[in-house]
């Protein structure tokens, strides 16, 4: 064992988040089957919660009833008294901080993966909020391996302004899962696997970790959110114009200065007119047409990660 490792305790209490969006099918489905039967997921050292997020929005198979549930894990929110008057997701915010934090606190459960899917063609995506959480990018390169020659990418949504109040951010480690593409309110097997497979080894590297393996240094490479870009709108704030069909389905890929990006309907290009090369995400994401955004555009950089160990053993 080496003596750099940089110690941590065990993670013992890990959730698996499903139907934080009520139509993205994937984690709906996979932790109805854990609820049911958890073989799974089980692992000598770890307590295993499935856990449905958003049960009314699921039900109606909508993303949400009265608010985005993975916007409302605000301070100011989780502070308010309760109240039947407040919108179904802020309650369920304060269902959710009581039984899996509170948020910040000591008594918060260690690890929540959070499951979604997305409309865009992302493929298997890990989300982290944190650039300094070594765990958690551990996880991350362990999974990156596992799955090789398969790619998992990592979106990396540390920024200033563009942080949101998530539901997995109650937990002292959080990770989001996003996979697609698929329609909202549909299954599909091959998106529904690679989710599944993508627990296990999460669920494998805990196992691991809480047993004393400790895992050496490395470097993880991620995209880091850079702009949000909306869709070019009339005076009246109506969509005028589409993803180009040159960037639709092309998420991760290089976005240089002059390359088409939107279309009209009348068939003229927009091309985009940034500095350098950005790699565009979550490109054309149904959900994300309320929040005025068409896609994100990220930047590419290589995280170094420290090695770890569990200081219990
Ligand atoms: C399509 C979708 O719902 N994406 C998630 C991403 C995340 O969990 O960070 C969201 O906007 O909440
Ligand atoms: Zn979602």
């Amino acid at each position: 064992m080496s003596s750099d490792a940089c110690c941590l305790a065990e993670a013992r209490r890990v959730a698996i988040f499903g139907g934080t969006h009520g139509n993205e099918m994937s984690g709906i489905m996979l932790v109805s089957m854990w609820t049911k039967n958890d073989s799974e997921i089980r692992r000598s050292s770890v307590h295993t919660k499935p856990f449905i997020c958003n049960p009314r929005a699921v039900e109606k198979c909508t993303r949400y009833i009265d608010t985005d549930l993975n916007r409302a894990f605000t301070a100011e929110n989780l502070s308010t008294p309760p109240g039947d008057e407040l919108p179904y997701e802020v309650q369920r915010a304060k269902e959710i901080n009581q039984l899996f934090g509170p948020k910040g606190s000591p008594d918060a459960y260690d690890v929540i993966f959070d499951l979604h899917n997305t409309t865009s063609n992302m493929g298997a995506t890990l989300i982290l909020e944190s650039s300094t959480d070594h765990f958690i990018l551990q996880m991350v390169h362990y999974i990156k391996k596992a799955m090789a020659p398969e790619s998992c990418m990592v979106l990396l949504t540390e920024h200033p302004q563009l942080k949101y109040a998530t539901t997995r951010s109650v937990a002292k480690h959080s990770v989001g899962l996003e996979v697609g593409p698929q329609p909202q309110g549909v299954l599909r097997s091959n998106i529904f696997e690679s989710m599944r497979m993508i627990v296990k080894h999460a669920l494998d590297f805990i196992e691991m970790f809480n047993s004393g393996v400790e895992f050496p240094a490395c470097r993880v490479e991620v995209f880091r959110v850079h702009e949000r870009v909306d869709y070019p709108r009339d005076t009246n704030g109506n969509i005028s114009a589409m993803v180009h069909p040159h960037l639709q389905d092309c998420d991760w890929e290089p976005l240089n200065p002059g390359d088409p990006m939107f279309q009209t309907f009348d068939g003229t290009t927009i091309v985009y007119e940034g500095a350098g090369p950005v790699y565009p995400t979550f490109i054309n994401e149904a959900a994300y047409y309320e929040k005025h955004q068409a896609f994100v555009t990220t930047c590419r950089e290589t995280l170094s990660v420290n090695s770890i160990r569990n200081n219990t053993k």
